[in-house]
């Protein structure tokens, strides 16, 4: 039953750039701010809401939701390569309780995992594999996307399976808030990517050190203000913030993805969040014990980490 949760925005540039002393200490501040709550609470199982960037769920058969009975990431951008402690029995009853809970779901026995998920487990335990993780894929990139009520509805089904158990467990969110990264999509993208998006073909070495080039060149853009891409949106990120610190998370089933998709197309992962702080909120009231957020144009990311646990109107 005893739940916690650790939502932060990912970045490859946070990894593969270097920034200024006082930007990258900040952003470390807050990471290490993270990694602290999420060692005193030492969880027996994380559960990791994730999206993904074409790099293990592609168009030839795109789910909305897909809980991992196994899992390896791929290593993308230099992010860690490997492969994670699933506890597969856990897995299962998860995912069973869920569909009986009236929320479909894919379950995959080989599921492949990108810097999404790999990224906020270096950050909060050092390791793929230091602690059992559930992964929890939820599309942010590949339309068409379903509405966050139900993304909220898988995470509160998740939540309410956990709380009628024992372990102790994180909820970790990875992703959003506001950006806008030079992630392919299928009806904009040459032939040979939009192939590739449908195929799942490996990216040939040339192509993973374009992509690498050309996301450092975007942060550099954004950074400089000659980006074509969509801006940050620092009021939008903490109007978001505020509601799922607060609580109020129904109130986003109101937001449209046309709407969400104004603010940049990795935007979408704000599902991440929902789904987490579903999960939590089914447990009872919460509180959020820290929040940073900062808009940076160099890592393409409206910048968040919060961390909440139960508490609040009725404890
Ligand atoms: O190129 C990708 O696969 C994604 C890059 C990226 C850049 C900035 C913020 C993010 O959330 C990303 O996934
Ligand atoms: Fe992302």
């Amino acid at each position: 039953m005893p739940l916690a949760l650790c939502c932060m925005s990912h970045s490859p540039l946070l990894d593969i750039t270097e920034q200024s002393p006082e930007l990258e200490a900040d952003v470390r501040a807050a990471l290490s701010a993270a990694r602290a709550f999420a060692e005193d609470f030492a969880p027996d199982v994380v559960v990791v809401f994730a999206p993904d960037h074409f790099n293990g769920f592609f168009y030839r058969l795109m789910p909305p939701f897909c809980v991992g009975m196994a899992a390896t990431t791929v290593g993308d951008y230099g992010s860690l390569a490997g492969t994670l402690h699933v506890p597969t029995g856990l897995a299962q009853a998860c995912a069973q309780a869920v569909l009986a809970d009236g929320v479909d779901l894919s379950i995959s026995h080989r599921m492949k995992l990108d810097h999404s998920s790999a990224q906020p487990l270096r950050e909060l335990f050092g390791a793929l594999d230091a602690r059992p993780v559930i992964p929890v894929f939820i599309n942010a990139a590949a339309a068409p996307l379903g509405p966050l009520a139900r993304t909220r509805q898988l995470g509160a089904a998740i939540g309410r399976f956990f709380g009628r158990r024992d372990e102790r467990v994180l909820l970790v969110g990875s992703g959003g808030l506001s950006h806008d990264p030079p992630v392919p999509t299928l009806d904009s993208a040459p032939a040979a990517m939009a192939e590739r998006l449908v195929s799942g073909r490996p990216l040939t070495i040339e192509e993973a050190a374009r992509k690498h080039t050309g996301a450092i060149a975007e942060g550099l853009r954004l950074a400089d203000g000659s980006s074509e891409r969509r801006p940050l949106s620092p009021a939008w990120d903490t109007e978001f913030l505020s509601l799922v610190t607060s609580g109020a998370l129904t109130e986003l089933d109101g937001w449209s993805n046309d709407e969400i998709g104004q603010h940049g197309s990795g935007a979408h992962e704000i599902r991440a969040w929902i789904a987490a702080y579903s999960a939590l909120d089914a447990a009872g009231p919460y509180e959020a014990t820290y929040r940073y957020y900062r808009p940076i144009p160099e890592y393409i990311a409206g910048f968040a980490v919060t961390t909440a646990r139960p508490g609040g109107a009725d404890n």
